[in-house]
């Protein structure tokens, strides 16, 4: 600022000469020396500085780093503007606080001077107001609600919240992660403790070179600021620090507070800021994602722009410091959009075999459909290994036992390399990192049943470890509160989750004290890498998702990818069909009946081999236990081996038996039973009608006992529990049918014949538990059964592509 120093240097040996002459005349007249002026030649001198002064202060109106604070009062009604280094060069403090009307007017033309002199976004502002309420900073409120001030505190608690964010502020500018300015406006502090004074103190004393600047008006001992006293009836100001302009220790002539601007200027002023801060944090879904897909480096984590802010582009990242993620938002709060943000802006950075994601979505409604293809659109996004849509807890439960699989499979590679970071083993070999998202997942978690512990331990165990393998996880949700499997966990858990992203009404990710989610609109996030810790705020916008956009890198990346096959998913929602099996997955002697919910989603069925009590019980009254029957005939019938016949009865009248080679009339089935030869397979509907009399039941209990051995198994529906129990001899023919399909029967009528472990199962439309006595002793497995494809609206649903199957996580 050369030519500001010698205005000055030359404005102030002006001062200089007139307050030699000033003091003289005060000597003379003591205190009427302003009211009575005298003497010509002092009047004469103070017209020259006026006129110099005035000419000067015109020049450097424009200089940024000048702040036009009040204006010098000569004799005569002689004034000049009074300009104070103000900005990156100075601090300014006053000795009374905003309630003096001539201070507010300094704190808002403070505000508005350094706002407009600074390219937008360079500056971010907080302000402190407590003895007013806000009311100093009331005529600003455009440049609030554009987020270009951050925050106002009005109490003793947002005082020190705005204390903590400007000290964060230098703390980042230190580590070079920042060179934006911040605005610390305190224009009033009210009974401020000395602690909180002492550190404003220290602010000042850093924040000149580290990217504060403090306004403290109330507190005259600040440092490095030029002070303005308010001293009966007008201000006297100490010589600014960085360039004296007064050789004593106070300019030499009185000042006046600015007068307060007109109020429709001061609005239409903070409006245009407001609206240039707008129009430049604005960034489009296109500025997000490159134009054509890059390759980045993950070893040391993963990074995406995700929006800006004040300072600039915000970016976030998947590494050391930050593993995982926790977001919250109210519905309709954009949750979605910046999922779709980031996860593009991650697909587009890193390749497939780079970035694996994982994605699962709890909540009705069709989420992630951007990431797989449907019937209308084949793209998809090749870096998603498994999308879960409208999971079921149990699918969830899948990927992330997977997921802790992986880990462990990670640390066995990573013991032999003698390695211990993730950085360290992607020197060795290429694993991707992994990024678990869950939407919803308070749903997984919910009650206090099986499927909750076991996810809240699984959880766990990812959170802690994940870093060190590049497992990291982003968990989504309206609100965590009142998860009750998280009781005991949750610190341990969201302790791990150091980065918290809170959207319009995000209640519970960001910590109690801090309310800034509350004063964000929709198109706004809070990002706070603290664990949401007040003070550590920053406010960025993200933009809305562009389907066009994300069509086209879908497009390049099924070009780039072409060797990467579409992720697996789960339709939680839709049925499935044996007629959409592979080839592959049909086998001789394999009763097919449904998929597994699991992340391959494998055809589960049963095998009938030699073993004893090979047969299967579907129980339930539920009608699709016929129709499995029938798939469980198809897969039968297609893979039949010479030989083999299949036989069927029907008590419904409503099975379809076009795969049975042999059928048998409800009223021969009894006698039937006696004389069945090897190598055949007995698929029963509607048992319990039945009516089997003793005989009829000695008949089937010998058949069940002895059948295997000679290639005889019975699959049979029961619509009665009941009358099956009584049917294989209750308990002692227990195990002459290892397998049942469990349908609308509650957990709690299974236990005494299926054991314990099955009492969590609740029943419920288009699921089933298989139970294979000799496959699992555990509590069975979750199943989507067979279904009639003419009988549900028929859509394509959870066929595993070909291709598919070993592309977790290679
Ligand atoms: N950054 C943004 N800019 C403009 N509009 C946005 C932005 N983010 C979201 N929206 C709009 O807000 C609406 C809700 O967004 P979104 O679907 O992401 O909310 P959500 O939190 O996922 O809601 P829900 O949980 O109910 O699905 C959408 O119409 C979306 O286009």
């Amino acid at each position: 600022m050369p030519g500001f120093r010698t205005a000055l240097a030359n404005a102030a040996a002006g001062c200089d000469v007139a307050a030699a002459r000033l003091e003289a005349a005060g000597r003379r007249l003591g205190e009427a020396a302003f009211q009575t002026p005298v003497d010509p030649a002092l009047l004469a001198a103070e017209r020259q500085i006026s006129d110099a002064a005035a000419a000067s202060a015109a020049q450097l109106r424009t200089d940024p780093e000048l702040l036009h604070a009040g204006q010098v009062v000569l004799h005569e009604g002689l004034r000049f503007p009074l300009l104070v280094p103000f900005g990156a060069s100075g601090h300014l403090a006053t000795s009374v606080d905003a309630r003096e009307e001539g201070v507010a007017a300094l704190v808002r033309g403070a505000v508005l001077h350094l706002l407009a002199h600074r390219e937008p976004g360079r500056l971010r502002v907080v302000g402190v107001d407590i003895t007013t309420l806000g009311a100093t900073f009331a005529p600003l409120r455009p440049l609030a609600d554009a987020g270009v001030i951050e925050a106002v505190a009005t109490d003793a608690r947002g005082a020190a919240d705005a204390v903590t964010a400007a000290e964060t502020q230098v703390a980042e500018h230190i580590a070079g992660r920042r060179d934006d300015r911040l605005l610390l406006a305190i224009a009033s502090l009210g009974q401020a403790p000395k602690s909180l004074i002492d550190r404003v103190d220290a602010l000042a004393r850093s924040g000149l070179a580290h990217g504060v600047t403090v306004l403290a008006c109330g507190l005259p001992d600040l440092p490095q600021a030029t002070v303005m006293h308010a001293v009966a009836g007008h201000v006297e100001v100490s010589n600014p620090p960085s360039a004296p302009i007064s050789r004593g220790e106070r300019l030499a002539a009185p000042v006046a507070w600015p007068e307060a601007s007109d109020p429709s200027y001061l609005a239409g002023e903070a409006q245009r800021l407001a609206e240039r801060a707008r129009a430049a944090a604005t960034l489009t879904f296109a500025d997000l994602i490159p134009a054509a897909p890059e390759s980045g480096d993950p070893s040391d984590g993963l990074e995406v722009l995700i929006g800006r802010d004040a300072a600039g582009p915000v970016r976030l990242r998947f590494d050391d410091a930050t593993p995982h993620w926790l977001i919250g938002g109210r519905t309709g709060g954009g949750k979605t959009v910046f999922l779709l943000d980031v996860l593009y802006g991650l697909a587009s950075r890193y390749a497939p075999s780079d970035l694996a994601l994982f994605l699962l979505d709890f909540k009705e409604g069709v989420s992630f459909t951007e990431f797989i293809p449907t019937e209308r659109d084949t793209t998809y996004i090749p870096h998603a290994r498994a999308v879960g849509v409208e999971s079921d807890r149990e699918y969830g439960l899948a990927v992330l036992r997977t997921l802790n699989e992986e880990m462990t499979r990670r640390s066995t590679v990573m013991k032999r390399y003698g390695v211990a970071s993730f950085a360290a083993l992607r020197r060795h070999e290429s694993f991707p990192r992994i990024v678990c998202v869950a939407d919803e997942f308070q749903v997984l978690l919910a009650g206090n049943d099986r499927v909750a512990s076991e996810a809240v331990a699984l959880l766990e165990n990812l959170a802690r470890k994940g870093r060190s393998y590049g497992v990291h996880l982003v968990l989504a949700s309206q609100t965590i509160s009142g998860i009750e499997a998280l009781w005991a966990k949750k610190d341990s858990i969201f302790g791990q989750f150091p980065l918290r992203v809170a959207l319009p009404g995000a209640r519970t990710v960001l910590e109690h004290n801090n309310d800034a989610a509350g004063r964000i609109s929709l198109g706004q996030v809070v990002i706070n890498p603290e664990g949401g810790a007040a003070g550590a705020d920053r406010v960025a916008r993200f933009p809305n998702s562009d389907t066009e956009i994300m069509l086209r890198l879908r497009e390049q990346l099924r070009v780039s990818h072409a060797d990467s096959g579409p992720p697996r998913v789960f339709f939680g929602y839709l049925p499935v069909h044996f007629e959409q099996t592979l080839p592959g997955e049909r086998q001789a002697s394999r009763a097919l009946l449904g998929r597994e919910v699991s992340l391959r989603l494998d055809a589960a069925g049963v095998d009938l081999d030699r073993r004893p009590g090979r047969h299967l019980a579907i129980l339930g009254s539920d009608h699709v236990g016929g129709e499995t029957l029938e798939a469980a005939a198809a897969s039968l019938a297609a893979k039949a081996p010479p030989g083999q016949s299949l036989w069927g009865v029907d008590f419904t009248g409503h099975a379809n038996l076009q795969d049975i080679s042999y059928r048998i009339r409800p009223e021969e089935f009894a006698a039937k039973l006696a004389e069945v030869p090897d190598d055949t397979l007995i698929l029963g509907w509607g048992l319990d009608a039945a009516s089997l009399d003793m005989k009829g039941q000695k008949a089937l209990r010998d058949l069940l006992r002895t059948g295997p051995a000679r290639g005889v198994h019975f699959l049979g529906w029961w619509r009665i529990y009941r009358r099956f129990l009584d049917d294989i001899g209750g308990t002692s023919g227990r195990e002459d049918v290892a397998c049942a399909l469990v349908l609308n029967l509650p957990g709690g009528e299974l236990t005494s014949h299926f054991g314990q472990q099955f009492q969590h199962w609740s029943p419920r439309s288009g699921r089933a538990l298989l139970i294979d006595r000799h496959a699992d002793t555990g509590g069975g497995k979750l199943i989507v059964p067979f279904s009639r494809p003419d009988t549900d609206g028929d859509l394509p649903g959870q066929t595993p592509r070909s291709g598919a199957t070993e592309r977790e996580f290679s």
